[in-house]
């Protein structure tokens, strides 16, 4: 039983980069050798002190494990690596001095060593290091970091709770390692793990934690290698061994990112002290609640109710969110107020938004916000929502304003969506398209590239210059024009056969595109880390999108007035536009994704007015947005390839459609891949060695595919033979008329000398493929 009970208001974790991305700044000149790693870690420690001072002045308490430890130089799966000291052999040679060593070595690699892959983080656009693991991986508590933060705590006053991610989700987000036998499963080493936890869970007490948090997201996903009902029982396994330890704080295991309700009551029963259920994406589970079996679960236990919206950037409906608080309360359930999941996935500080509209930014609650309305629940909680009526009323004041704001429902955007009928999302038969495309006279293994060529210092500088009112549009359009113009020459001087403009006017392939379209508003100040010291800053798309002019034309069209050969017309689609930004929780996502389809609708046919023939629609989230929950997937599918449809099926048969997915794992979307029904899609594959090629080979694909033969990651120009063989793997299982060559994905962060060696090589692979 736990000593103390955990108060009755706490978040998942907080934003480590800093609100002005202080951290990145300090690791990335520490990087260049400007800074010792002393002067780093000092850095790091005031960061930590002040978030922990201000979450305490927010409204967490200070004492009682509330304010949770949830810092990071670079990523909480790397953390537990080091906590583990699972450091794979590989490493052996590259580590050294400090923790903190290890830990860059192991993110950034070095000249001899590649870094550890690093993939997308459940459902979110945030990457983790994936760990490697196989029989002979060693196995050390290294609690260092852990018990160092918790003094540092202490020190302030403040009690704060270690994070760390639990040992059955780091074990199936880890990969075996290289070194493997055939058939090793990382998982398999579930119990040796669960030791180590426990003797780090040891030296936590040791150091006066009172409360630990174990995040276990993958008791939500169904996209993992062991089944959803396995990865419950794994969990059962390892916690009833954890609890049992005699030296440990108060566990608290959470279950953020998706629904957990079918596993609630069974995790209530676990010997732990609190488990969370994230209640926006999931459920309670509504027959044990009113049964009593949740509550006969939950005794002596605490459910951290997770109802303020991790993910999202809109204010809480807190008479909702209170009420669902309330129901397990009275259930009978110790219920603690707290966020579906950590709040790492949303900026800093709305009041940082000076430059936003008023009204948008009262609708608004960032991390900080966030943490005020857990207070504010929790204390409704308490004391009854009576005490906290005028709270909620100011919430319901402007929720409804929200909703009767301008913009916010635009009639003629509605009219027209509801008109939407199933022949706007279908175009004439793939063999009519194939004949008409014939003009076109594209040869077989036809090269291309993925569209960004590489964002120049020249280009940050230029977009700099024209932000800051240096330079006025007419100079900054000229210099996108010669910009455009050099990429153009190049490529013909390779010998491409379809051509790109190269993007150089695009900050983001998102952000472009959401600056101008109606219903989207961008940030100044509003950093998400994305991985490592990588941030982005997601637009806001608060009302009805409508285009209220073309977007892409004018660079586009010139473009293609400068050759001979096809150009690209190059566009985001609408699943990527939604995943890369944050939307209206106010709808369903299908239906804010049929607006954007529409916008991009019009957007194709102006392009093709203006004389270009081939138009990419890039949709490389398409697979990240799939549902952790697999009952959730096949109407997830359903919409998104819907949506990228009435984008799509506006074109003529004589225009060639094109889409990009860059991840190479799409076995379980192949079907949706296929009733995209673009004619060529480009896929990442150079990683893999073309692993995606059998896929596509039993499925029987028929229209055009670009398996990547240049892995465009890394500096490394890979040579004529490799990219060869890379296209003979591919051709063995494809037809060549099917067949495209190109790279994985966009060159925007590769250097210009290394694009063009690389692209040299690879239309010198492709001649030769085709000659042989
Ligand atoms: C992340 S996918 C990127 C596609 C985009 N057209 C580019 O080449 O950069
Ligand atoms: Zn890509």
């Amino acid at each position: 039983m736990p000593a103390t009970p955990l108060p009755t208001a706490t978040i998942l974790g907080y934003p480590r980069i800093g609100r002005r991305r202080e951290l990145k700044r300090a690791i990335e000149s520490f990087w260049k050798g400007n800074t010792s790693e002393t002067e780093l870690q000092r850095t790091a420690s005031e960061l930590r002190a002040a978030t922990r001072a201000h979450l305490v002045e927010l409204g967490l308490p200070a004492a009682g494990g509330a304010v949770p430890e949830s810092f990071s130089f670079y990523d909480q799966v790397l953390d537990a690596t080091i906590a583990l000291g699972a450091i794979p052999h590989r490493f052996a040679d590259a580590t050294g001095g400090s923790d903190l060593a290890t830990t860059f070595a192991l993110a950034r690699g070095d000249k001899d060593h590649q870094p550890l892959e690093m993939t997308k983080w459940f459902d979110t656009n945030y990457h983790y290091s994936v760990p490697e693991i196989d029989e002979r991986t060693p196995l050390a508590a290294n609690p260092a970091a852990l018990v160092a933060q918790l003094a540092e705590a202490a020190a302030q006053g403040i009690e704060s709770r270690p994070v760390l991610v639990g040992p059955v989700t780091y074990l199936l987000l880890a990969k075996a390692s290289d070194d493997a036998a055939a058939g090793f499963r990382p998982i398999d080493r579930l119990d040796e793990v669960v030791a180590v936890y426990a003797e780090l869970l040891a030296a936590l007490a040791a150091g006066g934690a009172g409360w630990v948090q174990l995040d276990e997201p993958a008791l939500v996903s169904d996209s993992l290698a062991v089944p959803r009902a396995e990865i419950l029982t794994l969990v059962e396994r390892a916690y009833a061994t954890l609890g049992a330890a005699t030296e440990r704080p108060s566990i608290l295991l959470t279950a953020p990112y998706g629904d957990s309700s079918a596993a609630l009551t069974r995790l209530g029963a676990l010997p732990v002290e609190a488990v969370q259920a994230d209640l926006v994406r999931g459920t309670l589970p509504e027959a044990d609640l009113s049964s009593g079996a949740l509550a006969t679960a939950f005794a002596g236990t605490q459910l951290v109710a997770g109802v303020v919206d991790g993910r999202n950037i809109w204010r809480t409906d807190l008479r909702a969110a209170l009420a669902t608080a309330v129901r397990v309360q009275d259930a009978g359930i110790a219920t603690v107020i707290g966020t579906s999941n950590s709040l790492q996935h949303v900026p800093h500080d709305v009041a940082d938004e000076t430059k936003l509209d008023a009204r948008l930014r009262s609708w608004l609650a960032f991390a900080d916000q966030k943490v005020a309305q857990v207070a504010i629940l929790a204390r409704g909680l308490a004391a009854g929502t009576a005490a906290v009526e005028s709270e909620l009323a100011e919430v319901d004041a402007i929720l409804a304003d929200r909703q009767a704001a301008p913009g916010v429902r635009d009639a003629a955007v509605r009219d027209r969506a509801g008109a939407v009928t199933a022949a706007d999302r279908n175009r004439a038969a793939e063999g009519d398209r194939r004949d008409a495309q014939r003009a076109l006279d594209i040869p077989e293994l036809a090269t291309t590239t993925i569209g960004s060529f590489p964002q120049t210092t020249e280009i940050r500088k230029a977009r700099a210059a024209f932000g800051r009112g240096e330079i006025d549009q007419e100079a900054y359009d000229g210099f996108l024009r010669d910009e455009i113009a050099r990429v153009i020459r190049l490529q013909e001087e390779i010998g491409l056969d379809v051509l790109v403009h190269g993007e150089a006017e695009r900050n983001d392939m998102v952000q472009y595109f959401a600056e101008l379209l109606d219903g989207f508003a961008v940030t100044e100040h509003g950093w998400v880390q994305s991985y490592g010291t990588r941030a982005t800053r997601p637009s806001i798309l608060w009302g009805d999108v409508s285009r209220p002019a073309p977007m892409t034309v004018a660079w586009s069209g010139y473009a293609q007035s400068l050759t001979e050969r096809p150009v690209k017309g190059m566009l985001t689609g609408p699943v990527t536009i939604l995943a890369w930004s944050f939307v209206r929780d106010d709808q369903p996502l299908s239906d804010t994704a049929e607006q954007v389809a529409l916008a991009l609708r019009d957007e194709i046919d102006d392009l093709v007015d203006a004389g270009i023939k081939i138009v990419q629609v890039d949709e490389p989230a398409l697979r990240e947005l799939l549902p952790l929950d697999a009952d959730r997937q096949a109407a997830y599918l359903d919409w998104s390839v819907g949506s990228f449809r009435l984008a799509t099926s506006g074109a003529a048969s004589d225009v060639q459609i094109h889409t990009h997915l860059c991840y190479s794992e799409f076995g379980e979307i192949i079907d949706a891949v296929d009733g995209l029904d673009a004619d060529v899609t480009s896929i990442e594959a150079a990683r893999s060695r073309m692993d995606v090629v059998d896929p596509l080979g039993d499925h029987g694909y028929s229209r055009g595919i670009g398996p990547g033969v240049y892995d465009i990651h890394s500096p490394r120009v890979p040579s004529v033979a490799e990219q060869t063989e890379l296209i003979q793997i591919a051709a063995a299982r494809i037809p060549g008329e099917q067949l495209w060559v190109n790279p994985d994905c966009g060159l925007k962060t590769r250097g210009y000398e290394e694009t063009v060696a690389s692209l040299t090589n690879l239309v010198q692979a492709a001649r030769a493929v085709r000659g042989a």
